[in-house]
């Protein structure tokens, strides 16, 4: 059989039973725990809901519907721009509605939460508040990113905000691919990939696009929003400005994405440059680019960006019943995830929803891997590279804008870095693939990391385990095809997985099936 030609032929006004704390909570509300949703006794946190709802009113939309369930009350929370890291002593801020992407002395920017505002309700509130917020079609609370809109973007008028609902993703139990693989009978992975665009940038989009969608309104200078991207940032970037009606400018590497994600802003009406450098190339030009051009810088760099990536992290808590694992594998690009999540599991640990956070992994590809190489170096100085070509395409990048923000979230919480050579990450996706999952390269990038820990016996086989999957493998499919026809130089593709051209002929083909079947020890 040839194996190039494998894939060819085929291939309600007032609801009283609204819960109160879906509005910001008044300051009379402060120090208890969500009342007045219905009934709950003492000791028991969980709102228990009681009354019917009103029959919605059909001429309402879901943000109709919001808006009169809006709360006249003052709203307690705020967040602003920081210096990131900033001394204590440091009185450098920027409110939101500014356009500013960097600090006075050129560092990267956080957004600062004020945590005592927050912290006036104890953990079970926000609990509770989080929970009861799961599943619904509320606006804007249907969506995992808003459904945590006190922490990411407090001030944000519910009529601004540009949401595909996205977040509330699945975490898979592996439970195959652990006990075959890895002896590990609690591992996870959290596909924040099947999601609105393919990618676990949704979550960070909705964020800065209703921010920008604000801006325009408060007539700020914002004629578009632009990005540098791998790929899925320009995905995102494109169906979220496309809802909000705003122009997206997207600068990809040409050659360099796949062609599932190049189709993405192209569809979306976007302005595609396709750009004869790599990522690190395009992402100096957009940066120079918005600096002289009234547009809006959408990748990492802009700290808003990782207030929504951060939600991840907090629902991975929420789904293990506010408990948190013992490791989080993610692999990394550009950085801003890695500390996303950091971000996202120490903000829950200061509000008292869980006592503890998970250690962190971040997983490059050896190809493009700055981040390992420092980490092995022992943090000493920093050197960025120029990324090799990787089947990991996304994270083919040499020149992390958040090498910081990386590096701060991987020592606060005794973070490891691993790397996956292209053989290894191939392997490791087409293993997982065989177990019934689909994922991208990237996941079995952190997935390689995961099987080193393991054989190094740092993971021990109970340790709790979640492995983030950044992408669907439905936009790589081109690798999945080339690993299974086997024409990967160099590339054993120990688990492919081709398909057997047969003639259409019964006895051709039983001949072929008990061939098969007597190899699987299967009987018919
Ligand atoms: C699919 C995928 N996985 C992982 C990453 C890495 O994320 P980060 O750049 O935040 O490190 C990216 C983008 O860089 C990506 O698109
Ligand atoms: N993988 C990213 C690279 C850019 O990352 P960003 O988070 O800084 O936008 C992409 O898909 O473009």
């Amino acid at each position: 059989m040839a194996s190039s030609s494998l894939f060819n032929a085929s291939l309600s006004s007032l609801n009283p039973n609204q819960h109160p704390i879906r509005r910001h909570p008044s300051p009379s509300l402060l120090r208890h725990r969500p009342v007045s949703i219905s009934c709950s006794d003492n000791n028991n946190t969980t709102p228990i809901e009681t009354s019917v709802k009103p029959p919605r009113r059909t001429e309402n939309t879901i943000r109709d519907d919001a808006r009169l369930h809006r709360s006249t009350a003052v709203n307690p929370f705020s967040a602003k721009y920081v210096p990131f890291n900033a001394p204590p002593n440091s009185t450098e801020s920027y409110s939101l509605d500014e356009i500013v992407y960097r600090s006075r002395s050129g560092g990267l920017l956080d957004v600062e939460h004020d945590m005592e505002a927050l912290k006036r309700f104890d953990g079970a509130y926000w609990r509770d508040l989080f929970d009861s917020r799961v599943g619904k079609s509320t606006w804007p609370y249907g969506s995992g990113v808003w459904s945590k809109k006190e922490w990411v973007l407090p001030e944000i008028d519910d009529d601004d905000i540009v949401s595909a609902f996205e977040g509330n993703s699945n975490l898979f139990w592996a439970e195959r691919f652990g006990k075959r693989f890895l002896e590990m009978n609690d591992l996870w992975v959290k596909h924040c990939g099947i999601s609105h665009t393919g990618s676990f940038k949704d979550l960070g989009m909705t964020v800065l696009v209703s921010q920008v969608n604000r801006l325009r309104k408060m007539n700020r200078p914002v004629v578009g929003v632009g990005c540098a991207s791998t790929g899925d940032t320009s995905a995102a970037l494109s169906a979220y400005c496309a809802a909000a009606g705003i122009p997206s400018i997207v600068f990809l590497p040409a050659n360099k994405i796949s062609m599932a994600q190049l189709v993405q802003p192209i569809a979306n009406g976007a302005f595609v440059l396709s750009i004869d450098s790599d990522f690190d190339g395009c992402m100096k030009l957009i940066r120079e680019v918005t600096a002289e051009l009234p547009i809006y810088l959408a990748n990492s760099l802009n700290s808003l960006r990782l207030e929504g990536q951060k939600t991840a992290a907090i629902e991975i808590l929420q789904q293990f019943d506010w408990q948190a694992p013992e490791w989080v594998i993610v692999p990394g690009g550009n950085l801003g995830n890695i500390y996303a999540f950091y971000k996202g599991f120490k903000m829950c640990q200061e509000l008292g929803l869980v006592d503890r956070i998970p250690r962190l992994v971040c997983a490059q590809a050896a190809n493009a891997n700055p981040l390992y190489l420092h980490y092995k170096s022992g943090w000493k100085d920093f050197k960025p590279m120029t990324a090799s070509t990787t089947f990991a395409s996304a994270i083919q990048i040499g020149d992390p804008v958040s090498i910081d923000r990386a590096v701060y979230a991987l020592k606060q919480c005794d973070g490891i870095v691993e790397e996956a050579t292209e053989e290894e990450l191939m392997d490791a996706m087409a293993q997982a693939d065989s177990t019934g999952m689909f994922i991208c390269p990237h996941t079995g990038v952190a997935l390689t990391a995961l099987f080193k820990l393991r054989k190094q016996g740092v993971i021990a086989p109970t340790d709790r385990t979640v492995v983030v999957s950044t992408a669907h493998g439905l936009k790589f499919t081109q690798s999945k095809v080339d690993y299974h026809s086997k024409v990967i130089p160099d590339m054993a593709c120990r688990f492919s997985n081709p398909p057997v051209e047969v003639k259409a002929d019964f006895g051709a083909v039983m001949d072929v099936l008990k061939n098969y079947l007597g190899s699987q020890k299967i009987r018919a």
